[in-house]
């Protein structure tokens, strides 16, 4: 999973699937603590890598320095004991097609215990985020002094937030049946259809799964329907809606909306969104479509819609501790060409919306670039928008809610809501 993710840039979601699948799923959510461990911890573990290794691995025996980092991480940070850490690791470089770098693997070990690297104090601030130094020079601009508890919560596992289908089953008949089976959980007051479980456990084994009685989505990304406020009646458009998390949770807060067309230009994610809406049940309520959200002539009917949700794609670093490959994945120059298609999306989509509707624009960033200073370049070119604030302290200065990782448990997560003038100036 390591290699697939560090050396050819794959998802860490999908590679982590396809180990998983090789083995038992007892060790499930072992493999995942070991490898996101090392995702989260990749720039300490590297540098005592440095200081281990006279010389790095290369071509094929490459995969052996992403077994070295497990043993490392499984040495310093879990409750794994360390003879079982260092003959396992060993054992594997005999799997991994490198029987005769066994010595060197128990070698590098053995050296990391005598030289009691991991009590050594970490100096290098970059080395202590465990993130890429781009990101963390753009978090430590962007937050100043509250920028060392952004970055911690970037590092935290993320909890695990359900959003109960009221469509299907009620909350409290929900949690009776959770009650029921033992599974405990906590109902934050600000969330009228979320639960958070108490312990991360297989979603598909939990009461009324293939019924639709639940969707796994995070605190913040519930607030969209919610900030969004569509009203029976209306035409509502969510333009980029794979996997559908937003869309279903629009059409359950409204079920008698006139229509609800949800678009994403990625073919494959929109196969996932037709499963997703089925489970749920939603499909009957939600017009689905495979587009590009920057090209309406290709798929608008000339209709104007009341709302329209942007859930933009961004550099999701708000959901960092969710996913922690995005770190390595994304790089400094990808924020600049985001934008572009950001801004790029705002500008084709505005059209569309009739005088006095509303436009959310969200993103799971935490960059002020993707998200503030975004929506006050759109203010300042469209002088037929407004803000209509989602939270408290919002001026034209600065638009909109940024929520920080580990707010309420929340993920990070950005919203700004658009009001087009009703007089069509
Ligand atoms: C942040 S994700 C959306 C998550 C989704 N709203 C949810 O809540 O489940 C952004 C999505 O935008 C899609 N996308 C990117 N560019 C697009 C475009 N030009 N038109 C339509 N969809 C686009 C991506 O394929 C991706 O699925």
């Amino acid at each position: 999973m390591l290699f697939q993710v560090l050396e050819k840039g794959r998802s860490g979601r999908d590679s982590l699937e396809q180990v998983q699948q090789r083995h038992n799923p007892r060790d499930n959510a072992w493999i995942q603590e070991m490898t996101f461990g090392v995702l989260r911890q990749l720039p300490l573990l590297q540098s005592w890598l440095r200081t281990l290794l006279t010389s790095p691995l290369k071509g094929d025996k490459k995969i052996i320095e992403h077994l070295l980092l497990l043993g490392l991480y499984q040495q310093a940070f879990s409750r794994v004991a360390g003879h079982a850490a260092v003959s396992e690791t060993v054992n594997a470089a005999a799997s991994l097609g490198a029987p005769r770098l066994k010595g060197l693997v128990n070698a590098v070990l053995r050296n990391f215990s005598r030289q009691a690297l991991a009590e050594q104090p970490v100096r290098d601030p970059i080395i202590q985020s465990g993130l890429p130094k781009w990101l963390y020079q753009a978090i430590d601009a962007a937050y100043g002094d509250s920028s060392q508890q952004v970055i911690e919560q970037t590092n935290q596992p993320a909890p695990l937030w359900l959003r109960i289908n009221t469509r299907q089953v009620s909350k409290a008949a929900f949690t009776d049946r959770l009650d029921e089976a033992g599974i405990t959980y906590t109902s934050p007051g600000s969330h009228p259809e979320a639960i958070i479980l108490n312990k991360r456990q297989d979603v598909t084994a939990l009461p009324g799964f293939e019924q639709g009685w639940f969707a796994v989505q995070d605190g913040a990304a519930q607030l969209a329907a919610h900030y969004l406020d569509a009203q029976p009646g209306e035409r509502v458009l969510d333009c980029c809606a794979a996997p559908g998390g937003k869309t279903g949770h629009i059409v359950e807060r409204t079920p008698d909306l006139a229509s609800c067309v949800a678009l994403d230009s990625d073919a494959s994610r929109i196969k996932r969104t037709t499963e997703n809406m089925q489970r749920l049940q939603h499909s009957q309520a939600v017009s689905l479509a495979c587009a590009d959200a920057a090209l309406p002539a290709d798929w608008w009917d000339g209709e104007p819609f009341d709302r329209i949700l942007l859930d933009a794609p961004c550099s999701a670093t708000g959901v960092i501790r969710r996913h922690p490959d995005i770190r390595w994945l994304r790089k400094a120059s990808d924020i600049e060409q985001l934008m572009t298609i950001q801004a790029k999306l705002l500008d084709a989509l505005w059209p569309l919306l009739r005088p006095g509707g509303t436009l959310l624009y969200a993103t799971c960033s935490v960059l002020p670039r993707e998200n503030q200073h975004q929506i006050r370049a759109f203010l300042d070119t469209h002088t037929d928008a407004s803000l209509e604030p989602v939270s408290s302290g919002e001026s034209r200065a600065q638009p909109g809610r940024q929520i920080l990782p580990g707010e309420q448990q929340m993920d990070g997560f950005y919203y700004a809501r658009l009001v087009k003038s009703a007089n069509n100036q």
